[in-house]
């Protein structure tokens, strides 16, 4: 059976003083005011609301240097990189966006989710406030933490809306905490601590697999149906390179959830795969539309994706999942398609959460013990010192061009030559001759 994390009552901390950065207090109680007033931090991605939305939104996305990591030497040039890949990507992602009602889903679910989390910590006799900290889009984390301040919290459990921990997101999201705690007196000495990744509850992986259950039940041929694990995928050099515990983290989640549903009764097989690939750089292999073709290859006829590394629904789900893969699957011959719907407000899913903040409120001002994840609990200044120390830079996920015969320099080698050959038949128009022919027979 999956394992869960200790209970709260498992009191192996160290406390300590939120302001000593260098660890050098002795250990302590940690003070506790006289009214204390409890928040939970939800980090989310964040998504364009509208179709003008897309284009800043990619832009902010792009100006992350967790999400393109340059040299040192460099990194004055990201805004103009941010700029230039914000501009061509546009359109594609516009599309996407068009095609799922003209704007991303996310910040009313995530509203969704903090109002519910809200709900069901009360109803376990836990008051507290929830807000939303989105990464890339409104409301900012920037804006989040002015609430939090105005509201006078003071423990707060931060927890990230990623099951699974990447640089690329949760560590993102932290990562720029980090730098508003340093920066601001008020933050500096707010008592809190970080739930990295939570992919292994057993609650979480009971509410995925009830839903599971619930979409197999409308196959006829539910003992044949391929489990199609998607999960969104992230430049192999960020697992090979800078140590991201991400495939390692998601290769568990999926065996928790095999296990699980095995455990129900139910012996499929299945894949795990990885989508929405993005620039000409390696990501996580197998890639889903490639799998996909080599399973109907294969001769399976029904298949029930799984989307897995977000908790609601977006554009991956609605769009690339929903449109392009099932539509890829029909032309590969799978028949019969399903798909798991995203956890969104599910009720056990939230309580879920309610229960790992309540676990997580002791832990609240002092460093935590061992837990069973691969990124330990603990406040944020530990958390990144204990991974990613280094912060080696990485080959861009997105590279404009690229020498050699790669996708984008075939891309860029059509464009020019499609403008060379306007430019010469403007040229034959205006001067009469025959440019091409002269060029050829010249002597
Ligand atoms: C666990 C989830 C995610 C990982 C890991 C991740 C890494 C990652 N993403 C990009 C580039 C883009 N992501 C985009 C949208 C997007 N990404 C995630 C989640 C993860 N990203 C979500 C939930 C969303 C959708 C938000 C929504 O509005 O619904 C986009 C924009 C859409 C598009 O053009 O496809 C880009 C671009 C990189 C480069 C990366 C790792 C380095
Ligand atoms: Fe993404």
């Amino acid at each position: 059976m999956p394992v869960q994390r200790p209970a709260a009552a498992t009191p192996d901390v160290v406390c300590f003083d939120p302001q000593d950065t260098k660890g050098t207090s002795a250990p302590a109680v940690a003070a506790t005011p006289a009214v204390d007033k409890v928040g939970v931090l939800l980090l989310n991605l964040g998504g364009p609301e509208r179709l003008s939305d897309v284009k800043p939104f990619l832009y902010n996305l792009f100006a992350d240097p967790d999400i393109i990591r340059l040299p040192q030497t460099v990194k004055f040039l990201q805004p103009l990189l941010a700029t230039i890949i914000s501009t061509l990507r546009a359109p594609k992602s516009a599309e996407g966006y068009k095609a799922i009602g003209g704007g991303s889903p996310l910040r009313k679910i995530t509203d969704e989710q903090a109002e519910a989390l809200a709900a069901a910590l009360r109803a376990k006799g836990q008051a507290a406030d929830v807000y939303v900290g989105m990464r890339y889009w409104h409301p900012y984390t920037e804006e989040a933490l002015e609430d939090i301040k105005r509201d006078g919290v003071t423990r707060l459990v931060i927890l990230p809306l990623y099951p699974q921990f990447s640089i690329s997101t949760s560590g993102s999201s932290l990562r720029l905490l980090e730098s508003l705690f340093r920066s601001d007196a008020a933050l500096k000495s707010l008592r809190h601590t970080v739930i990295p990744s939570w992919y292994q509850r057993r609650g979480y992986v009971c509410a995925m697999v009830d839903l599971m259950v619930q979409e197999l039940a409308k196959f006829r041929d539910r003992e044949n149906v391929e489990i199609f694990f998607s999960a969104h995928g992230v430049p192999k050099s960020y697992v090979e390179e800078a140590g991201d515990p991400y495939k390692e983290e998601m290769e568990e989640c999926v065996r928790l959830i095999m296990e699980e549903l095995r455990a129900r009764g139910h012996a499929n097989s299945y894949t795990l795969a990885y989508q929405s690939r993005v620039g000409p750089a390696e990501w996580l292999k197998p890639y889903t539309d490639e799998s996909i073709r080599q399973l109907g290859a294969r001769g399976v006829k029904s298949m029930l994706a799984v989307p897995i590394s977000f908790v609601s629904e977006h554009i991956e789900t609605l769009e690339e999942i929903d449109m392009e893969y099932r539509e890829l699957a029909e032309e590969s011959g799978i028949r019969n398609w399903g798909r798991v719907p995203a956890l969104n407000t599910n009720d056990a899913f939230i309580g879920d959460l309610a229960d790992a903040v309540l676990e997580a409120l002791p832990y609240v001002g002092c460093l935590a013990g061992p837990t069973d994840s691969l990124v330990p609990m603990g406040d944020l200044e530990m958390l990144l010192q204990a991974y990613d120390r280094e912060r080696r830079t990485l080959p861009s996920p997105v590279e404009f061009w690229e020498w050699g015969w790669t996708k984008s320099a075939e891309t860029w080698n059509g464009r020019i030559a499609m403008i060379a050959i306007i430019v010469i038949l403007l040229l034959e128009g205006v001067s009469g001759q025959s440019i091409l022919k002269n060029l050829i027979w010249a002597e």
